[in-house]
């Protein structure tokens, strides 16, 4: 137990700190800041010293260079690209023989060989191997830097452990350990079969988002001027940092081009059936079954979606209300769903082109809505019957 341990929603924090946070970016600032406020000692260290010390100022943790006497970390978490995340691995299990030496990176295999092929060329010797347990929390955002970081990131998201055949029980339980302390929801898995799903998860989604809005480049503004919520939906992660995610995509390259393989195929079957349309006419044979077959079988795909908490994704009621663009608006609707005993299970916001408002999009239970609807608008909201 470490000293200065706080309470997470009354439980004891179990991580054995110090933990050294070994990139200070979006995720190591924001482990850092989620173990910090718990009392864990956190000490950061990254090869940008502006990024460190931005995620001290913030109050992610110490920073190594200035603490003479720092005491040795138990736990090492690497958080910095994944082309680079191997041998910070190696490194960091040379200089810290007693520590148990984790990484984040979004691929595993590609880590976990290259961490093997140090040890054939006598890099690292087998018992550091023991020590290192790859994991990697399914939670982010579209942003870098520690100036994007959250202590709540993890939470509730499910966060990958993926222990090898030389990994000890100990080494996976500190760094299961880790990833309950903030939030996280443990998932074991083997790094293969890690990379498998997030291919299918995370890197095709993030490749089809660029594609889309790359076509966005020469479109005129008149055109962009009409885009509304569906478009927004499809390209909100395309803003990712393209140093980062070239890294993901080629560290993952065999099962992401497996995939995109698929797409391609899918897309060249529509792409023949709407020249064909073009060409002679909408009602042309096969034209109309091969759109709605695209159609259809995202519809069955995006229906497995599993819901919030990783539960059956459940049907909720959606109650539309037009906010004011003023301060305070968003927050006295919240505050009035509340007092009506409602739970806003999930919640969008979209905005009226060139207008001064707002439709806040409220996910309630279904038999909850009515009386939110009938409770809102006796309070002067105007709800939006959709
Ligand atoms: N961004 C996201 O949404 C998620 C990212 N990840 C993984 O987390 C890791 C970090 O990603 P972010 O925090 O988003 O990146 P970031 O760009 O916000 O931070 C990376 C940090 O690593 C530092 N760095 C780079 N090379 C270094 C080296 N050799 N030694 C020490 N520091 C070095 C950089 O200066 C930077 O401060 C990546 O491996 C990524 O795959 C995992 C889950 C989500
Ligand atoms: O923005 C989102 O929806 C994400 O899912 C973020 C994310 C990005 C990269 C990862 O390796 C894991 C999660």
């Amino acid at each position: 137990m470490n000293p200065g341990a706080g309470l997470r929603d009354g439980a004891a924090i179990a991580t054995a700190g110090p933990v050294r946070v070994i990139g200070t970016g979006l995720l190591g600032a924001s482990l850092g800041l989620a173990l910090a406020r718990h009392g864990v000692p956190v000490q950061l260290a990254d090869a940008s010293p502006a990024a460190s010390a931005l995620a001290r100022d913030l109050g992610a943790g110490d920073l190594v260079a200035t603490a003479d006497a720092m005491p040795e970390p138990a736990l090492v978490v690497v958080a910095v690209p994944p082309d680079v995340t191997s041998d910070a691995v190696a490194e960091a299990l040379r200089a810290h023989p007693g520590a148990v030496v984790t990484d984040v990176a979004s691929v595993k295999a590609v880590v976990l060989a290259e961490l093997r092929a140090q040890r054939e060329r006598g890099d690292l010797i087998g018992s550091d191997l023991a020590r290192y347990v790859g994991s990697h929390p399914m939670a982010g955002r579209e942003r870098s830097g520690a100036a994007a970081a959250d202590p709540d990131l993890f939470a509730s998201r499910p966060w990958v452990i993926a222990p090898h055949e030389d990994s000890s029980s100990a080494a996976e339980l500190a760094v299961r350990t880790l990833a309950v302390d903030v939030g996280g929801i443990p998932v074991r898995m083997a790094a293969g079969e890690h990379d498998e799903a997030v291919a299918v998860v995370s890197h095709v989604p993030q490749v089809v988002a660029s594609l889309t809005a790359s076509l966005l480049t020469d479109t005129p503004t008149e055109a962009l001027g009409l885009a509304g919520q569906g478009l927004r939906d499809v390209t909100r992660i395309a803003a990712s940092d393209p140093r980062l995610w070239s890294a993901i995509l080629v560290g993952n390259a065999g099962a992401v081009a497996a995939r995109l393989a698929r797409v391609r195929e899918e897309i060249d079957t529509l792409v023949a059936a709407l020249e064909r349309a073009a060409a002679e006419g909408p009602l042309t044979p096969g034209a109309m079954a091969a759109a709605s077959a695209v159609v259809r079988r995202g519809n069955d795909g995006v229906a497995r979606i599993p819901g919030k908490h990783g539960g059956v994704r459940r049907t909720y009621a959606e109650v539309t209300v037009l906010v004011p663009d003023e301060p305070g608006a968003l927050g006295r609707l919240f505050a009035q769903v509340g007092e009506l005993d409602v739970n806003i299970e999930d919640f969008e916001m979209e905005h009226a082109p060139r207008q001064r408002v707002g439709l806040a999009m409220l996910s309630v239970m279904p038999d909850a809505a009515t009386a939110l609807e009938e409770g809102l608008t006796a309070r002067g909201w105007r709800v939006v019957v959709a």
